[in-house]
């Protein structure tokens, strides 16, 4: 009782603006500048391993992502020390500091002048280097991931039973401030962030409502669980009646209240099982797309399409709170949350058909690759007059002077013989690579052949023309060609530029986000109103954890090998989604939404403790009362 009247008593101090606690402002300030921090770091990462660390793209690929799957991991770490032992609010300042430290480890990392004794410009110690940003990362990995479940679920605390639409308010200006955060670091460099993270979220100390730890209860979870187990297999046999739920069996031990908590939170676990598959998706945005933004033209469009997911988070989440949900439900409607999931997921397969009908396109303006057992060549014609070229058995191609032949011809034979109409006939026998693309210069006088530079000391030449992106060139350059006479030299293009435009992609980011709005916003909002008041951060930290198992099969994915049309991996990927957003829905239809306070006070009435409930009823009634006159206090300063 006394742990329960100063625990009200904090309650008292709740300030209010707009009918908001203030204390919130804080809350999504910090979310803000963690997440800017966060995302600019994540931006540069991949980069540092390949170009200061010299990793090749595969090793980067894979160390990146599994540091993105260890950051939504840790909340699981990070959850239980909040609910178990040092509550929400110490919790984040705690791991905060530990963020600082690993952020700082790693902009130390990052300084090759530490090792570079003959100051030649590159690291002489790359193991130093390494365990560094390794040490640096790992601490950040538990920082950001360990105060991510208790910052969202501190700031649905401030709320109390009855503002459940404020909280659900609170909830997309979180996920805004996630993204604005995130967009502003890739214009600015995230300077100082964590730091400015740490003292804005310390500014509001007074204000917060703080709720206790209630001892290891992860603990007490894990045992009960166990006890539950052990107890039902040694009552195995028929004889003994059956009990309403499996965790009944732990009655004989446990207090009732902890086994009610415990089946609330493991009913939304197990709701949770598919959901891994959404993030699957939605993480490739990062992979796969990227990759196929390479294969697309259009230079500024780059920079709108690591974007353009934020942007439209920041423009989709007002609309669809503020326009299409309340119309939604105008029409009578019910859009309850599990089914906005669903749909999200739907919307996410649609991005992923999306992608693959971008993919046909681009494939029909991709270079035809010769096969493992194929090989191409090229001929180029560097003679001064046009020739006439044989290739054995049967190929003819007539090639004029400073040209090459129309594109590659591909053989599936690799011993080739080639025929000149020169005089003498020159016939020589060539042996080609077996799944690669030659090119075969035809010299114009083996005997006054020249180097020459097409930017080098006193001979260079400019070239004014803008090369397209994924094209391939060859200059030919004359023997006697001088740097008043460019014009002499030719470019031969062997390999187009592509040319489906990177615009295209812009319908599956507009999907995905959607479907991102629609899944992770109501997931976030779900999470915290269907857990007990003890296991807020728990089960904040089981939903991040379904993002991490996403990208873990991602990597799983990216290591087994694609199909070879990557058209059909996103198609594969797509329809996958669309089968587990149907055992998702069958599993949605038969869960009932609880109001966990309302199941806990009636565990509570059970057991006996009504006085106390009733005691607590009538302090909450006293304190909304004095929130509404508070409420009206701001409203009449207004006036
Ligand atoms: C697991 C998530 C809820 C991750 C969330 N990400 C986003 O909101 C993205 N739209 C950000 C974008 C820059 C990829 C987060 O908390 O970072």
């Amino acid at each position: 009782k006394v742990q329960h009247s100063s625990a009200i008593k904090k309650k008292k101090g709740r300030r209010y603006c707009c009918g908001y606690p203030i204390s919130i402002f804080f809350i999504v300030v910090n979310e803000f500048c963690e997440r800017f921090s966060y995302y600019g770091m994540r931006a540069v990462l991949v980069l540092y391993f390949r170009y200061f660390l010299l990793w090749d793209d595969d090793l980067a690929t894979s160390i990146y992502h599994a540091f993105v799957a260890l950051c939504y991991l840790t909340p699981i770490l990070g959850a239980i020390i909040a609910d178990s032992w040092l509550g929400k609010f110490k919790t984040i300042i705690y791991l905060s500091i530990v963020y600082a430290i690993g952020q700082v480890t790693m902009a130390i990392s990052t300084i090759h002048d530490i090792t570079d004794a003959n100051r030649d410009g590159t690291p002489d110690n790359f193991t130093f280097h390494i365990a560094l940003s390794m040490l640096g990362l790992i601490l950040i990995a538990l920082g950001t991931g360990g105060i991510k479940p208790c910052v969202a679920a501190f700031g649905g605390d401030q709320f109390q039973e009855h503002q459940s639409r404020q909280l659900n308010t609170f909830f997309s200006v979180f996920y805004l401030c996630i993204n604005a955060g995130s967009l502003l670091s890739t214009l600015i460099t995230p300077l100082k962030s964590v730091a400015s993270t740490l003292m804005v979220f310390i500014a509001g100390s007074g204000m917060y409502v703080k709720t206790d730890p209630e001892g290891n209860i992860m603990w007490s979870v894990c045992k009960c669980i166990g006890f539950a187990i052990k107890n039902r297999f040694r009552h195995r046999s028929s004889s003994y009646p059956k009990r309403e739920h499996w965790m009944d069996w732990a009655n004989e031990k446990y207090d009732k209240l902890l086994i009610a908590q415990i089946k609330m939170v493991l009913k939304v676990l197990f709701l949770y099982i598919p959901l891994p598959m959404f993030w699957t998706l939605f993480d490739q945005k990062g992979s796969r797309w990227t990759l196929q933004a390479t294969t697309m033209s259009g230079d500024f469009v780059s920079i709108l399409i690591s974007t353009v997911n934020p942007i439209l988070i920041l423009t989709l989440v007002p609309i669809m709170d503020r326009l299409i949900f309340p119309l939604i439900q105008k029409c009578g409607l019910n859009f309850s949350p599990l089914k906005r999931m669903t749909v999200g997921m739907l919307f996410a397969a649609m991005a992923f058909v999306s992608a693959a009908l971008v993919q046909i396109e681009i494939d029909k303006t991709l270079p035809n690759f010769p096969s493992s057992s194929e090989s191409q060549l090229k001929v180029v014609n560097t003679y001064s007059t046009t020739l006439n070229v044989t290739i054995s058995p049967n190929e003819h191609l007539l090639i004029e002077s400073f040209g090459s032949s129309a594109d590659y011809v591909t053989f599936d034979h690799q011993d080739i013989t080639v025929s000149l109409n020169t005089n003498p006939v020159i016939t020589k026998a060539f042996s080609l690579i077996k799944g690669g693309r030659q090119t075969l210069i035809i010299p114009s006088d083996p005997t006054v052949m020249r180097d020459f530079v097409l930017r080098h000391g006193e001979q260079w030449c400019e070239f004014s023309r803008k090369f397209g992106f994924g094209a391939s060139y060859t200059f030919l350059i004359p023997s006697t060609v001088f740097s008043d006479d460019c014009e002499s030299i030719t470019e031969v293009e062997d390999m187009k530029p592509n040319s489906v435009h990177m615009a295209l992609q812009i319908p599956q980011y507009f999907l995905i986000t959607t479907g991102e709005v629609m899944f992770s916003v109501t997931g976030l909002q779900f999470s915290y109103s269907q857990a007990p008041k003890n296991m807020k951060s728990v089960l904040q930290a089981g939903w991040l954890c379904t993002n991490a198992v996403g990208n873990i099969i991602v990597l799983i994915v990216a290591e087994l090998g694609k199909l070879p049309k990557q058209w059909a991996e996103y198609l594969l990927f797509a329809s996958l989604l669309v089968a587990v957003s149907i055992i998702f829905s069958i599993m949605a239809y038969f869960y009932t939404y609880i109001d966990p306070a309302e199941i806990e006070a009636q565990v509570r009435k059970e057991q006996g403790l009504e006085p106390e409930e009733m005691e607590k009823e009538t302090l909450e009634m006293e304190e909304k009362d004095e929130d509404q006159k508070n409420e009206q206090g701001v409203k009449q300063t207004k006036i």
